[in-house]
């Protein structure tokens, strides 16, 4: 794991230079952070510098908490099984936002392929991954250093390039060729899992089991294949800000470097590489379109912040898949789900577009603060 101290932060933090114009300088390179490393880079761009904030570490890694590891052998055949699943899903769901599932059926080849698929695209000669590079999202594949370079107030040490893979995913041949068929194999087993996830989570919401699926929750899937080079200066950036996900619910491939981090009761908690072990967590969407204040006034399931620290031993390679029609979003209306509200219990969100929702998030940026509190009532 990654030690941060600000103890020798450059004078230099504080944006005193043209930052505009670095970003678009280094924007047209169209070569991404791994391009500054394969450069050879052994001081990072102060474009990458973080707010301390961005950085207090005060608890990081803190190993009093840990976040639960959901087994989900067997769940189609054994009801008294599926009914305790069901159960550690509802708690982990309400307590931390996230969890760990294993035996989750999409094989361990599988998995290997994936992360080496997303390798393999971004080593692959510069030239060719040039031309996926775009901040025009109406692309089959967009490939960029973060999704909000020109809002967010640091740039985040990573490279992204993502597919929406559903509804209607791009013809085989606009996918990159270096990880174009495991693209297409992962996908369609992620949507089968996320599709009993939010079967899973309608029934530990006390609701039809279809509830979720019915209301188009597993309708849209954009695959976000994250590359977080190697860095010389960890303790300067990081890899991916604090925020929480635009999603109903997102299904995390991480590997073997580690350096993904929850905040929980107020402390960053580690999310430690489990081998063959997917990561799930809710995303603001569910959190808002469930709305289900309890007695008390938190929200049930939690749409959790999280963050990646940088890394000195990467590439760190992630495969972040969100159910959610990503940057293209649908028109259709999502509020408080009727069925769980009730007098003590009333809505605490507005009904809102899922498309609202999304330009709002992609203008504010990874800044730090959550999207959810402009869409309460
Ligand atoms: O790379 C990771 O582990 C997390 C990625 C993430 O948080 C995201 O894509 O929203
Ligand atoms: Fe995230």
């Amino acid at each position: 794991m990654v030690v941060t101290s600000r103890d020798e932060a450059p004078a230099t933090l504080k944006p005193e230079y043209d930052r505009a114009s670095e970003l678009k300088a280094f924007d047209d390179t169209k070569l991404g952070v791994k391009g500054l490393v394969d450069a050879g880079v052994t001081e990072i761009p102060r474009i990458f510098y973080s707010p301390p904030d961005d950085m207090d570490n005060s608890a990081s890694g803190d190993t009093q908490f840990s976040i639960p590891v959901i087994d989900v052998q067997g769940i189609e055949k054994d009801v008294t099984k599926r009914k305790k699943i069901v159960e550690s899903i509802r708690d982990a769901s309400e307590t931390w936002g996230f969890f760990q599932l294993v035996n989750h059926g999409i094989p361990v080849s599988v998995l290997e392929e994936m992360k080496e698929g997303v390798r393999r695209f971004y080593e692959q000669d510069a030239q060719v991954k040039k031309e996926f590079y775009t901040r025009d999202h109406l692309r089959p594949v967009v490939y960029n250093t973060n999704f909000d370079l020109y809002s967010a107030p640091a740039t985040n040490w990573r490279d992204t390039f993502y597919c929406l893979m559903a509804p209607n995913p791009p013809k085989a041949e606009d996918l990159p060729a270096a990880c174009g068929d495991i693209l297409e194999q992962y996908s369609k087993l992620v949507m089968k899992l996320g599709t009993l996830l939010l079967e899973l989570l309608s029934e530990a919401l006390g609701l039809n089991p279809n509830h979720l699926n019915d209301i188009d929750c597993s309708e849209g899937l954009a695959v976000l294949c994250h590359y977080y080079p190697a860095c010389p200066q960890p303790e300067l950036t990081i890899g991916a800000s604090k925020h929480a996900d635009d999603a109903f619910l997102i299904v995390l491939l991480q590997d073997h470097i580690g350096g993904l981090q929850v905040l929980h009761q107020d402390k960053w908690v580690d999310v430690p590489p489990v081998p063959g072990a997917l990561v799930v967590n809710i995303g603001d969407l569910l959190q808002a379109s469930l709305l289900i204040i309890l007695l008390i006034t938190n929200d049930r399931f939690k749409s959790v912040e999280h963050r990646v620290l940088a890394n000195r031993v990467g590439p760190r390679v992630s495969v972040a898949s969100f159910f959610s029609t990503g940057r293209r979003p649908t028109s259709k209306i999502y509020g408080p789900i009727k069925e769980l509200l009730s007098a003590n219990n009333p809505p605490k969100y507005r009904e809102t577009r899922v498309s609202n929702y999304a330009k709002y998030f992609s203008e504010k940026g990874l800044d730090g603060t959550s999207a959810l509190p402009h869409f309460r009532l």
